[in-house]
């Protein structure tokens, strides 16, 4: 049965973990759907696994096209996110056109980076039947308004500002709320606090699912890595049986560990 945004509120209410990981060839796709992960992610991030890039503002719209299109074909069942690139949703009409192409090209939702800003933009893409993920916390399109990649929400003022922003962009129509390194208790507050589902990328073990970078994942992290990253092939044969290593971790919610989670 192929997974809906329905699967991934079922998983919500029964307290049952999903996966989530990026993939973004046909190859990946096929094998990572195969694996039982729930939610393929064409991330932004390939601009810095794929392409070399020092961040991911240089990924163009042609670019998550033609990848979400390559997943696409592989895919096996997966429900498939796509990230909408830097700027391709700075107006309510280029988030509209833009999304409308990732969709034609196979994915079943999108996902946009920011804050209450996107009340509207959100809106707009939900009533005309667009599925949307909101990103919240680290989100890498604003490295350079932060100064860097550094865990957000560390402080009780930015912490309830973001429980108000993933509630009121879920009340704007997002299905499902994405926190990037955020200190596990309030990711565990967000997740509590709102209907949709959340899935967390070092944001501890309390939220509905959980995503990484595939490279990652496999141990293919270049430069300093990120204290989420779990090398799950380290412990296994195959990229397969990494993939599913990981899938089953997720559930048992043995992973992410604290050694993978931001405190307070
Ligand atoms: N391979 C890869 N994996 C990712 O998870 C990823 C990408 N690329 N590219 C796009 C963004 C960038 N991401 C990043 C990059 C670095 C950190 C990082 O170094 N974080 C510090 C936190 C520092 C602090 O305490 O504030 C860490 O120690 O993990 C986090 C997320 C996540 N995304
Ligand atoms: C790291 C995930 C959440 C992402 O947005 C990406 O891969 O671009
Ligand atoms: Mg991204």
């Amino acid at each position: 049965m192929a997974v809906t945004i329905n699967t991934l509120r079922e998983y919500k209410q029964k307290g049952e973990a999903f996966s989530a990981l990026t993939s973004y060839d046909a190859t990946f796709a096929q094998i990572v759907s195969e694996a039982g992960v729930d939610v393929i992610l064409i991330g932004d991030s390939l601009g810095m696994v794929l392409q070399g890039n020092d961040s991911t503002l240089p990924v163009t719209m042609d670019e998550i096209v033609y990848h979400t299109s390559c997943v696409a074909k592989g895919n096996r069942g997966a429900l498939i996110m796509a990230d909408m690139p830097f700027m391709s949703y700075g107006t309510v009409e280029a988030a509209l056109e833009n999304a409308a192409e990732l969709m034609r090209a196979g994915a079943h939702m999108v996902k946009l980076e920011g804050t209450d800003w996107m009340k509207d933009t959100i809106e707009a893409l939900s009533e005309r039947g667009v599925p949307v993920c909101a990103h919240l916390g680290l989100t890498p399109q604003f490295v350079n308004k932060f100064g860097g990649y550094k865990v957000q929400g560390r402080d009780e003022k930015a912490a309830e500002l973001m429980i108000e922003h993933a509630c009121e962009l879920v009340e704007a129509g997002a299905d499902v709320i994405l926190l990037e390194c955020v200190p596990a208790p309030l990711a565990a507050r967000i997740t509590q606090a709102v209907r949709a589902p959340v899935i967390g990328i070092g944001a501890g073990a309390d939220t509905d699912g959980q995503v990484l970078v595939v490279h990652d994942m496999l141990g293919l992290t270049t430069g300093r890595k990120p204290r989420f990253v779990k090398n799950f092939l380290a412990e296994t044969d195959s990229v397969q049986n990494a993939i599913k290593a990981y899938v089953e971790q997720v559930r048992n919610r043995t992973f992410p560990a604290e050694e993978h989670t931001f405190k307070a």
